[in-house]
């Protein structure tokens, strides 16, 4: 049967009843008001508190509390657009670039107003890159951390300052730093005289992020119309105070929480072209707020739309149209897959811009999700582990004994492992491909066809992150979550290496630690996990790496 409830229509099939019956549950439970209440009893019965819990629910205010600075960044981005900046270039991981990110590639910028472009990676042919699109002297850069103390974030920054300091006698007027108060991100801003620095509120998490200074100063500088959104946010805000059956964020979460809990945990992901770039975004909000205590809901983005026969019975599907239908040909496809009694969820959304409510509901069902399924949905644990290990690989970056992974040289050997990897799957698995390798739309190509190979030799669900982005993002998950991970780590040896000033090492060294550090965090917590080096060829070596998987299931 086929429920709806406004612009929601869910198809869940055996899963109905106890849907129901845990919304009938949280009604009289009145969870809706609680959570709004700031009630910790919620998600834990400790007194007081765990950290991180009634000091991280501000995102609940944001829709309404953040139209007192929309003059403010109004104002500012007239000043940028006036002086014919033709890029702003934000340095941010995670929480702090992703929401913005979603912005560009769904809106784009307005006419007259600069261009958007992300740096998320410390692949030295991911820096390169971006210099290479802009013109310094007409680039703003947008220095974006809410700890202000991110290695990336800040290893980005060294580098093009010293590039702006050759171009210009007053390099600081040509970046802005969006941080938490007193970070030494803000120290660090003051002393070298930057344009602004915007302060966000600190009772915000990263992930939870998208409509406070840390998603909203970027998406007004290229001329969107925060305003508006934030009254849209605002509307969605006041529905998640209904009671649980008629609350968005609250059907959400009782429909992929129960689901979750008999076994569906592989939330898939089918998009509308106009808003193919949103789930991103919610990859990190659900991976890192869940991912946990060995539970977790494995966002699955990206992956191509099969036939039932590509899937095992570990997948909701989770459809975002504009309208009410996807094309027919995607239509047949998920007719056949609900045939096959899996669950659809659809949302109609009326446009593009209507992502930014959906922001506040699911930010909302996920904080629902992390009371049904007993996690702490505002804290990431296991992300500092894999820091501290890359911190310890940087000291033992000269030390080749140190490193074990596998070259694709030796083939035989590759095959050897990836079919150990194979013979090990289990149903519910999962493979993780986390690249890295250069963000390039080349090689993601070529990823996304390794990945549909693997899905279809393998009938697994299959997810895909280029490093460090994805550590910022379903990192937690694959550290924290279910032991049904199956990461391949793909790592280069980069042609061309970059000096991060101010410091004693290269960006190829920072990435090299950090898939080093990954790599040995997902050991320490029990995931399986092989390393492959490409080498200088990513391309070749990603056909002999794909030729070796359908070697290893022989
Ligand atoms: O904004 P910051 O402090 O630089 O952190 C970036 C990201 O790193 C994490 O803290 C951990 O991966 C995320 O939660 C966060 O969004």
């Amino acid at each position: 049967m086929t429920l709806t409830k406004g612009s929601m229509r869910l198809t869940l099939g055996v899963y109905e009843r106890a849907i129901q019956q845990r919304l009938n549950e949280w009604e009289a439970q009145n969870l809706a008001g609680r959570i709004w209440q700031r009630d910790a009893t919620v998600w834990t019965a400790q007194t007081p508190p765990p950290p991180e819990l009634l000091d991280r629910l501000g995102w609940l205010d944001l829709p309404v509390e953040m139209r007192a600075h929309v003059d403010e960044w109004r104002t500012f981005a007239e000043e940028i657009h006036a002086e014919g900046f033709t890029h702003a270039v934000l340095l941010g991981m995670g929480g702090s670039s992703l929401a913005p990110e979603v912005f560009q590639q769904t809106f784009g910028n307005r006419n007259g107003y600069p261009e958007l472009l992300v740096l998320d990676s410390t692949h030295p042919d991911a820096v390169r890159a971006i210099e290479n699109q802009i013109d310094l002297t007409r680039t703003l850069f947008i220095v974006s951390s809410k700890s202000g103390t991110t290695i990336e974030t800040i290893s980005f920054f060294r580098y093009f300052w010293h590039l702006m300091r050759e171009a210009t006698d007053t390099p600081g007027s040509r970046f802005i730093a969006i941080t938490d108060p007193g970070t030494p991100l803000e120290e660090l801003a003051h002393a070298r005289h930057f344009r602004r620095v915007f302060n966000a509120p600190p009772d915000v998490g990263g992930r939870y992020s998208a409509l406070s200074p840390f998603g909203l100063v970027p998406a007004a500088l290229i001329g969107a119309d925060v305003a508006h959104w934030l009254q849209l946010a605002g509307d969605m805000a006041d529905a998640c105070r209904l009671p649980a059956s008629q609350n968005p964020g609250l059907v959400l979460a009782a429909a992929i929480g129960e689901m979750v809990r008999a076994g569906r945990d592989k939330l898939t992901f089918i998009t509308a072209p106009e808003v193919a770039a949103f789930p991103a975004w919610l990859e990190q909000l659900i991976a890192e707020s869940l991912g946990k205590e060995g539970k977790g809901v494995v966002p699955v983005v990206g992956e191509v739309l099969g036939e039932p026969g590509d899937y095992s019975n570990d997948r909701i599907f989770v459809v975002f149209s504009i309208g009410e239908t996807l094309t027919p040909d995607r239509e047949a496809r998920l007719a056949a897959l609900e045939k096959a009694g899996h669950p659809i969820i659809r949302l109609m959304l009326p446009n593009a811009e209507a992502i930014i409510p959906e922001m506040f509901a699911w930010e909302f069902a996920t904080a629902a999700l992390g009371a049904l399924l007993g996690v702490h949905p505002f804290n990431q644990p296991d992300v500092q582990l894999a820091k501290d290990l890359a911190r310890r690989a940087m000291k033992n970056a000269a030390d080749p004994q140190d490193d074990d992974a596998l070259s694709i040289e030796n083939i035989d050997t590759v095959i050897e492992a990836l079919r150990d990897v194979v013979e090990s799957v289990a149903p519910g698995d999962y493979i993780a491909l986390q690249a890295f390798l250069p963000p390039l739309p080349d090689i993601e190509a070529s990823l996304q066809a390794l990945r549909l190979e693997a899905r279809s030799l393998l009938r697994v669900a299959t997810t895909l992150g280029f490093g460090p982005r994805f550590l910022h993002s379903t990192g937690q998950l694959h550290k924290g979550g279910p032991k049904t991970a199956i990461c391949l780590q793909l790592v280069d040896a980069p042609m061309v290496d970059l000096l991060v000033p101010e410091t004693d090492y290269t960006f190829a060294q920072l990435i090299a630690a950090q898939a080093r550090g990954d790599a040995e965090a997902l050991r320490q917590r029990g995931q399986r996990i092989v390393r492959i080096n490409l080498g200088h060829d990513v391309q070749n070596g990603l056909t002999a790496l794909a030729g070796a998987l359908n070697e290893a299931m022989l």
